[in-house]
C-alpha cells in the first residue's frame, strides 16, 4: 500500500494517465478512437473527457460476444433464445417472430426459467429482454391459444402465468432493460413497462389492444402505467386502445430513449456497460427502494430483505450467529449505537 503521500501520488497519477495505458489491466471494455467517431448522436456525449472517463475509460460500443445457452434448468428452450456475454450481460429473446413474438404459456415459462438463471448467476449484472426480429418486441398473449380462464398449453390448464413473470422482473435484484424494436402491444407493452429501463428503436410502436380483443390487465398493467404516464394518459391508452410511436412514448414517459433501429443493440449495450461499472449492491438496494415506494408490504419485504443481506455480512450480525453456535451469550456491547 505504501505511506499516505505515496498513495496520493499514485491516485493523482491514475487520474492523469491517458486511458489507453490502463486498458490492458482493465476488465471493462474501453472505447477505441475509431468507435468514438461513430458515437456522435444519442445520449453519450463525446465532449472533452471527464476525470471519470480518464480513470475508467470510455464505454465500449463493440458488439457483445454472446454465448448461446440452449438448455436452462435441464430443459431445451424452444420459444426463447437465451444468451450471455462474459462481461456480465444476459439477453432473453422471445423467439416467435411469425407470431410477432406473442407469448403462449410455454414462452412465459421459458422466460421465467431464463430470468431465474440470470438472477442466480453471480457473473450477470444486467439482463436484456427483447424480441426476435425488427417487427415486434412482443404482441402480448397468443390469442390462438387463449381459452376460457387463460392461455392453454399441452397440459390443457388455462394460465395467466405472465403475471408471475411480471412479478419476477419487478423483484429481480438486477436491472432489466427492455430492448424494443417494432410492436410492443398488449401484454408485450406491459412487459416493457415492468422492465427497469426501455430502449426503443425509431420503429417501435406501443399500445394496448386488450379492450379490442376482450382482455385487460388491472394489475401492474394499469397501476404501473398510471405511475409512468399519469391518470389522463393511462385512461386514454386503455380506453381508446390506440397505438403510439416511439417519440410519443418517450414524451409520455413510457420509455427512456429512442435510437436508430440499426444502433438498437449497440446503444443498449452501452447502457448495460455503464450500469455494470456501478456498485451491484447500490443498484440492488436502489431497485428495491424504488419498488418499495410503490409496492406496499411486498415492497418493504423486498427492501427489508436487502437490509438483512447486508446485516448478515457484518461483525455484529455474525456475533449473534457465532454466540448461538458456541452456546454462549452474544457480546453486542462492542458494536456502536450510531446516532
Ligand atoms: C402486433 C400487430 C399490430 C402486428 O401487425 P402486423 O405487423 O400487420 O402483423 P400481423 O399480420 O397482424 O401478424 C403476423 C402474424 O402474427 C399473428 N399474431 C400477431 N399477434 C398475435 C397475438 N397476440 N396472438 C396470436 N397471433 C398473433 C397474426 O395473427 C399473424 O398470423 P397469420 O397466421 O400470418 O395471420 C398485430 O399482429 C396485432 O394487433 N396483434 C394482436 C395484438 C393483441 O391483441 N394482443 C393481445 C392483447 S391481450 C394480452 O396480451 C393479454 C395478455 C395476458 O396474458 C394478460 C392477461 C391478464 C392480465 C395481464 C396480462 C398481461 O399482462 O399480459
Amino acid at each position: 500500500m505504501g505511506d499516505p503521500q505515496t498513495r496520493r501520488v499514485q491516485t493523482l497519477a491514475a487520474h492523469l494517465n491517458p486511458v489507453q495505458e490502463r486498458q490492458e489491466n482493465s476488465r471493462q471494455p474501453v472505447l477505441l478512437a475509431t468507435e468514438a467517431s461513430t458515437s456522435s448522436s444519442l445520449q453519450q456525449s463525446n465532449t472533452a473527457s471527464s476525470s471519470y472517463e480518464r480513470v475508467h475509460g470510455k464505454v465500449s460500443r463493440l458488439p457483445a460476444a454472446w454465448r448461446n445457452i440452449p438448455v436452462v434448468h435441464g430443459e431445451t428452450l424452444e420459444d426463447v433464445r437465451y444468451e450471455k456475454a462474459d462481461e456480465g450481460i444476459a439477453k432473453i429473446t422471445i423467439n416467435r417472430p411469425e407470431k410477432r413474438n406473442a407469448f403462449r404459456p410455454q414462452t412465459t415459462e421459458e422466460m421465467m426459467r431464463c430470468f431465474s438463471d440470470a438472477r442466480d448467476d453471480p457473473n450477470i449484472g444486467v439482463v436484456i429482454l427483447t424480441g426476435e426480429g425488427a417487427k415486434a418486441f412482443c404482441s402480448g398473449g397468443d390469442q390462438s391459444v387463449r381459452g376460457e380462464g387463460g392461455y392453454v398449453g399441452p397440459d390443457k390448464i388455462p394460465r395467466l402465468n405472465v403475471l408471475d413473470l411480471q412479478v419476477q422482473i419487478r423483484r429481480l435484484p438486477k436491472p432489466v432493460i427492455a430492448m424494443v424494436a417494432g410492436y410492443a402491444v398488449g401484454g408485450g407493452q406491459i412487459l416493457q413497462m415492468m422492465c427497469d429501463i426501455t430502449i426503443a428503436a425509431e420503429n417501435a410502436i406501443f399500445g394496448q389492444t386488450g379492450p379490442k380483443v376482450g382482455s385487460f390487465d388491472a394489475g401492474y398493467g394499469s397501476t404501473q402505467m398510471v405511475r409512468l404516464v399519469g391518470q389522463k394518459k393511462a385512461r386514454e391508452i386503455w380506453f381508446l386502445a390506440r397505438l403510439y410511436n416511439a417519440q410519443q412514448a418517450l414524451d409520455m414517459g413510457l420509455i427512456n430513449t429512442v435510437v436508430p433501429l440499426e444502433r438498437l443493440e449497440e446503444e443498449t449495450l452501452v447502457w448495460c456497460r455503464e450500469i455494470l461499472r456501478n456498485s451491484p449492491t447500490a443498484l440492488r438496494v436502489l431497485k428495491a427502494a424504488l419498488n418499495a415506494a410503490e409496492d406496499g408490504q411486498a415492497g418493504i419485504q423486498e427492501l427489508g430483505g436487502n437490509a438483512t443481506l447486508l446485516f448478515y455480512q457484518t461483525e455484529e450480525g455474525n456475533e449473534g450467529r457465532r454466540a448461538y453456535l458456541e452456546k454462549r451469550p452474544p457480546d453486542f456491547t462492542k458494536f456502536p449505537r450510531y446516532p
